[in-house]
Order: C-alpha cells, then structure tokens, then sequence
C-alpha cells in the first residue's frame, strides 16, 4: 500500500500525459479516484465525488470510468509499479460498508481479514462438476449447523475449494453479522496450535476455537500424520459438534483415502456430508472464462476461449492466470488477442504432456502466492523481514528442489551473487532445524510444489 500511495500522483500524471486526457475528464472522473487498499496484484480503488454523493450518480459514474478508464488504468498503473496489477473500483458507499462489516466482524472476533471478497457465490460458476458441492454448500449457508454436518468438499488442486467455503462464511456474516465464523487453513490451525503451547496460552487458542458458531478449516490434509494436532482438532471438533455448531472442512482427497489420519477422526469426517468437485468440462471451463473475462473486461474471441479451455486441462486457478496473463500482456504490448498471441504467451502454462518442470521461477511463484510477499518483492533488494524471510525460502527450497546451481539462484532471484545464496540457505536451514513453525511452512511448499 505505502509503495502505492507514494507512486500514485506519478500513475495519475503519466495517466493523463499518455491518453491525452482534458482537464476537465481528468478532474471529474480520475482525481476523485483514491487507492484503498492492496491485496498482491489486487489493488482497489475508491471513487469519491465529494461533489455528488448521492449513490445512484456515484454508480454511474463507475460504470462509465470502468468502460471507459480503468483498463487504460491498470495499464498504466502496471507500468509505473512494474508488474501486474489488477484494479477494482467501489463507490464510497461500499467502501464504508467493507468497513463497518471489519469492525463489527473483528469486534465479534471474526477471522473476516483472511476471506478474499471475490470468493461469494454470485461470482461461482455452477457446473456438472460441482453442482453437488455447490448446493451443499449453500444449504450450508442458509441453514448453518442444521444440515450437512460436517461438511465435507474434497477435490484436486485449484477447484474451488476455498472459494465454496468463503462464499459460505460470507453468506453467514452478511445475512447475520453477529454469527461467529471462524475460517482458518488447517496450517494456521497448526501453528497457533504450536505458539499456544510455547507460550503456554492453550485455554486461550480453546477459546479461539471453541468459542464459535461456524468453524472452516481449509486444507485439512496437512494435519494428517501430526498426532497432537489431529487430537488437538478432534476435541475442538467434538466441542463444536455437541453443540450443534456447523463445521466445514476441505480436503485434497476423501476422508477414506487419508492413509494416516486416526481413525475416529475419519469417522467423525464421514459422518455428514463428503462431496467432491472434479475436473471441470468444457463447457464449464467455457462458462468460467466468460465470467472471468467480464470481471477482467477483456475482450476474447472466440477462437482464443476455445483455444484455453481446450489446452488448460485440470485447474481453474490455471485457467484464470491464463486469462490475466493474456489481457495484461495484451495491454501492454499493444498486441492483439489471437489465437497465435494466445499460443506465444502461454507456452509455459501449456506444456504438452510434460510434468510441470520445478524451476526457481515456479519455486518464487508458489511462495509468493503462500506467504503473500509478492513474487518483485522477492526478488527486490528489499530487507523487511517478512520479505527477507520469503526470500530465504526461495533459496532453500531451490536448493533442496531443484538441480539449478547457485549463479542460477541468485540470477533468478534479481541477480544476487552466490555468497547471498548460500548465507540464505544457511540461515534457512537453521531455521528449519529449530523453529517448527518454519518447518510446517516449508513442508507444505513443498508439497505445493510438488504435489505427487
Ligand atoms: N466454479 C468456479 N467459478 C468461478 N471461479 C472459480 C470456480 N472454481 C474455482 N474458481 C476460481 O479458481 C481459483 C482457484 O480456486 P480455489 O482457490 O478455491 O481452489 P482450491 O480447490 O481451494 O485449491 P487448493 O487445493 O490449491 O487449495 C480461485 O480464484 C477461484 O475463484
């Protein structure tokens, strides 16, 4: 955000130079424009006519700069911060609302800061693939604790796990904002599990998590084979249970294929409703790309739909970075969208038949998309210490993942000579061997990476 606010006069200035914008438009519709706030690429803006508040003109006015600004916008707004970014405009209408449901959520002890506002189920598309994970999902919603429970969504990587539970919690809290919903991955689960006992503050985390009406735990898999930590969730599970609590838990594979998980935890897994989502069809894929392509308002022929849902086979999570990827690139190179354009740009999304190969590029990519340190701030000279920290586990794990040699490393991280890298892999490694928080962490990258 700070890095967004002290650039912005210069994207607003280099805005108006480059489109040759009249005063006039550029005083009514792009000086009222604020940065609100930044999530990775996800930047939103405010657009705030102190002039005319009035909610009705304040919409048009965003549907008019969204036509006729934005993309010039994000545009510029990419160039200027060198990368990505995708912007979203609300009115300040909204905005006051997002507020108000923060405070009264964190004043209720709501995890809400750790759900993506994108991920509600206006925004999910149904398809023979999901149609039963959908509806119980909304049933859920509708009817916490009272049906379905627990809930059960299982399903590969990239599916729409985590965007079907927080479109649940979201349901939950708008439509009773006094509803306690918790979501956490069971990652988080785990280390404030770990923290609670090093600081001896169990009865706190008990409380945390026992004190609800809607648990979500995202990623359940990971806890298999840590023993105290599945006792720890089964108590808590019993807790909310007994009292008539919904719980929702995702899961990479079913209950009955989670080879270590004790067994009266599985149990209490198949006891409500297991439901999966598979692999999505064309059609569905089809259906996605179109809703995506007007939230990103980019322009797709059709040959190019055809040409992604045809070549992107097993995730969405794919299938969208491809259509950011294409409109970006497009917007920037001035390019038009072609199936030839399509095929240039993807070619490392696309790769026939090959296994996706590990290379420091893909490491810093899953890193980044984990630890929320974007993939520049990576490999930026910047010494903070959470972007530092990520860093390291970029080395580490290059290390320990692939065969690139040092010079590699330090060249795909912005040129850092191979002294940097073997300090940071050091200190990685050290950290690892003694802090169980980072441990956990680089256990699953790992496993992100390499999912087999
Ligand atoms: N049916 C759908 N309609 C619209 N968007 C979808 C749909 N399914 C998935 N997505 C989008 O695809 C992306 C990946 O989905 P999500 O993160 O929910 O997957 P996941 O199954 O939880 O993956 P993981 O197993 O890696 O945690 C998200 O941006 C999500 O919004």
């Amino acid at each position: 955000m700070e890095e967004l606010m002290s650039k912005w006069e210069e994207i607003l200035t280099t805005f108006k130079e480059q489109h040759d914008i009249p005063d006039v438009s550029f005083k009514t519709w792009i000086v009222p424009i604020q940065p609100y706030s930044v999530d990775g690429d996800n930047i939103t803006l405010v657009y705030c006519n102190k002039k005319d508040q009035s909610s009705s003109s304040a919409d048009l006015g965003i549907s008019y700069i969204e036509k006729k600004y934005l993309s010039l916008l994000e545009a510029t707004t990419s160039e200027v911060l060198n990368r990505i970014c995708h912007l979203r405009l609300i009115s300040d209408a909204e905005k006051k609302k997002e507020e108000t449901r923060k405070t009264s959520n964190s004043s209720n002890n709501i995890a809400i800061q750790n759900l993506n506002p994108a991920y509600v189920f206006d925004t999910f598309v149904i398809g023979n693939n999901n149609n039963l994970a959908h509806a119980a999902s909304l049933a859920v919603a509708e009817t916490p604790g009272q049906v379905y429970n627990p809930l059960f969504i299982y399903g590969g990587v990239g599916l729409g796990k985590t965007h079907l539970m927080q479109a649940i919690a979201h349901y939950i809290i708008d439509n009773d904002p006094s509803k306690k919903v918790l979501y956490v991955t069971s990652e988080t689960f785990t280390n404030e599990l770990i923290e609670s006992v090093k600081t001896n503050k169990n009865s706190e985390f008990r409380n945390k998590y026992r004190n609800i009406d809607v648990l979500l735990i995202d990623d359940i898999q990971f806890i298999i084979g840590k023993e105290s930590t599945q006792e720890e969730f089964f108590h808590t599970f019993n807790a909310l249970y007994q009292d008539g609590k919904q719980i929702v838990i995702s899961s990479d594979r079913p209950p009955k294929e989670m080879e270590t998980l004790s067994d009266r935890l599985r149990t209490r897994f198949e006891s409500g409703l297991p439901v999966d989502i598979q692999i999505p069809t064309y059609e569905t894929k089809m259906a996605i790309i179109n809703k995506k392509a007007e939230t990103l308002k980019i322009d797709l022929p059709n040959d190019v739909k055809d040409y992604v849902a045809t070549n992107i086979k097993s995730s969405i999570r794919e299938l969208e970075g491809a259509l950011t990827k294409l409109s970006a690139f497009s917007r920037l190179s001035h390019t038009p969208m072609t199936v030839e354009f399509a095929e240039t740009t993807l070619k490392d999304l696309i790769s026939p038949d090959s296994k996706k190969e590990i290379t420091p590029e893909y490491i810093i990519q899953i890193v980044s998309e984990h630890t929320h340190v974007s993939a520049d701030d990576i490999i930026s000279k910047k010494r903070s210490a959470g972007i530092a920290y990520a860093r390291q586990i970029v080395m580490y794990l290059c290390r320990e993942m692939t065969s690139a040699p040092l010079q590699a490393i330090g060249s795909a991280l912005g040129g850092r000579d191979h002294t940097t890298v073997i300090h940071g892999i050091s200190k990685m490694q050290e950290e690892v061997a003694n802090n169980p928080q980072t441990k956990e962490t680089v256990d699953i990258l790992i496993k992100k990476i390499n999912p087999d």
